[in-house]
């Protein structure tokens, strides 16, 4: 399985094409908004999404509600485009417009001025567009047609906020899937715990009104994946490494961390591992999940937990960061017109997608299948084999 997408943030349209999908897998056009929708929520987030109403077009590969093992292709319509025709259309524009609306200042924390470097743009808008997070549309449209699948295949991911700004969410252990799930549809700032919403709203609001930003760290939480998947043979088929490369290739994203991660580094061997036991009904199972369901490169069976740190938003809104014109050479403070304050709960359901789609991949390269329903049957018969291993 492997996707690519295209477009840029005002152009005309996001484009994603997935390849690797089995035949006869049941998939609508609903499994994919319902991801759209929830990427574009969020408090905090600017008037960009005010524009949008970002709703999938299926372009090939699914007819009648099910897969034909064809490439997916899935379009979603920038709204805004209508508002850019002149600067982002494919007609050329006249020498004096041109030169008017060329972007040459370079904005700290974007890819603006090492993207002009590498591919010679003077020109920065021809960086920024694509760079955009706007992107993540795309992406999450590739990750909730995994989703589907893993559904079907008995694997729930869910995707939430762990923290803003330092205001932490405690720890509720205890949340079935379905709770989780109904839970942070619920919360305007996609988090598990009810007592810190508020504060993380209030934090957001603060720092909207003082043209600042802020960020933090996503979770998500995936259910049923069978142990075994993925692989410590070479580097490159490790699952846990995979999934930590799709995190941080998530704008703005800066750091990766599994179970209990960082805190590993603080403690004792005989409190990190997570001992092995065994019964009759679900053969091998872990006592504790510290480790967060990787060893080796493979999953253990137990939940996989995963963390990712979004930085605060580079683009500010009264706080401007210096820079130089790469035409004078002048110094400039960035002034702009719209940004999101703090965007880490839409980027939780981004890191939900992409991590879903890293899992299915894995499980589709290890139960190689054109049909889903032999693809479903691999799995099951795998999932008997260990439980009586
Ligand atoms: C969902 C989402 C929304 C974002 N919105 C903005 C925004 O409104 N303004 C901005 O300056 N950066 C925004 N970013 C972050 C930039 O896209 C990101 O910092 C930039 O592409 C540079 O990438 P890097 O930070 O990974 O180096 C957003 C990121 C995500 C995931
Ligand atoms: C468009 C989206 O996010 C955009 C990501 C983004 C950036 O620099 O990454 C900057 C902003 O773009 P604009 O200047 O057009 O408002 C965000 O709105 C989206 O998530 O759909």
């Amino acid at each position: 399985m492997r996707y690519l997408t295209a477009g840029e943030s005002h152009g005309k349209q996001l484009t994603t094409i997935i390849e690797g999908i089995p035949s006869k897998m049941p998939i609508t056009k609903d499994n994919i908004n319902e991801s759209l929708l929830r990427r574009q929520g969020g408090h905090g987030r600017g008037k960009r999404q005010q524009i949008e109403k970002d709703l999938v077009n299926i372009t090939s590969g699914i007819r009648h509600g099910y897969t034909l093992g064809s490439p997916i292709s899935l379009v979603i319509t920038n709204d805004d485009f209508k508002h850019w025709t002149d600067i982002m259309g494919e007609d050329p524009l006249s020498e004096d417009v041109a030169i008017r609306r060329v972007v040459s200042k370079p904005r700290p924390g974007h890819a603006d001025l090492n993207g002009a470097l590498k591919y010679g743009h003077r020109d920065m808008r021809n960086v920024l567009e694509r760079s955009s997070a706007r992107e993540t549309a795309a992406r999450v449209a590739a990750g909730a047609v995994a989703k589907t699948l893993l559904k079907q295949l008995g694997i729930e991911v869910c995707g939430y906020v762990k923290e803003i700004a330092g205001i932490r969410a405690k720890e509720i252990g205890s949340l079935s899937m379905e709770e989780r799930q109904n839970r942070i549809t619920e919360s305007p700032v996609m988090v598990l715990d009810k007592d810190v919403e508020q504060e993380m709203m209030d934090k957001i609001d603060q720092t909207k009104k003082e043209g600042d930003s802020i960020g933090g760290v996503c979770e998500v939480y995936v259910e049923g994946m069978p142990a075994g998947v993925g692989s410590y043979v070479h580097y490159d088929r490790k699952l846990d490494s995979r999934i930590a490369g799709s995190v941080v290739s998530i704008n703005a994203f800066k750091g990766v961390e599994f179970g209990i991660g960082f805190e590993a580094a603080k403690k004792y061997g005989s409190e990190v591992h997570d001992e092995i036991s065994w019964n009759e009904e679900q053969g091998y199972y872990r006592t504790s999940n510290r480790l967060g369901g990787f060893e080796g490169g493979m999953t253990t069976g137990m939940p996989i937990v995963v963390r990712g740190v979004m930085k605060p938003i580079p683009t500010l809104m009264r706080k401007p960061l210096e820079s130089v014109d790469i035409e004078t050479k002048e110094p400039f403070k960035a002034t702009v017109e719209r940004s999101d304050a703090c965007a880490v709960p839409a980027a939780s359901v981004v890191m939900e997608h992409v991590v879903a789609f890293e899992l299915a991949k894995a499980i589709t390269e290890q139960f190689p299948n054109d049909q889903f329903t032999k693809l479903k049957k691999a799995i099951d018969d795998y999932r008997d084999e260990i439980r009586c291993f």
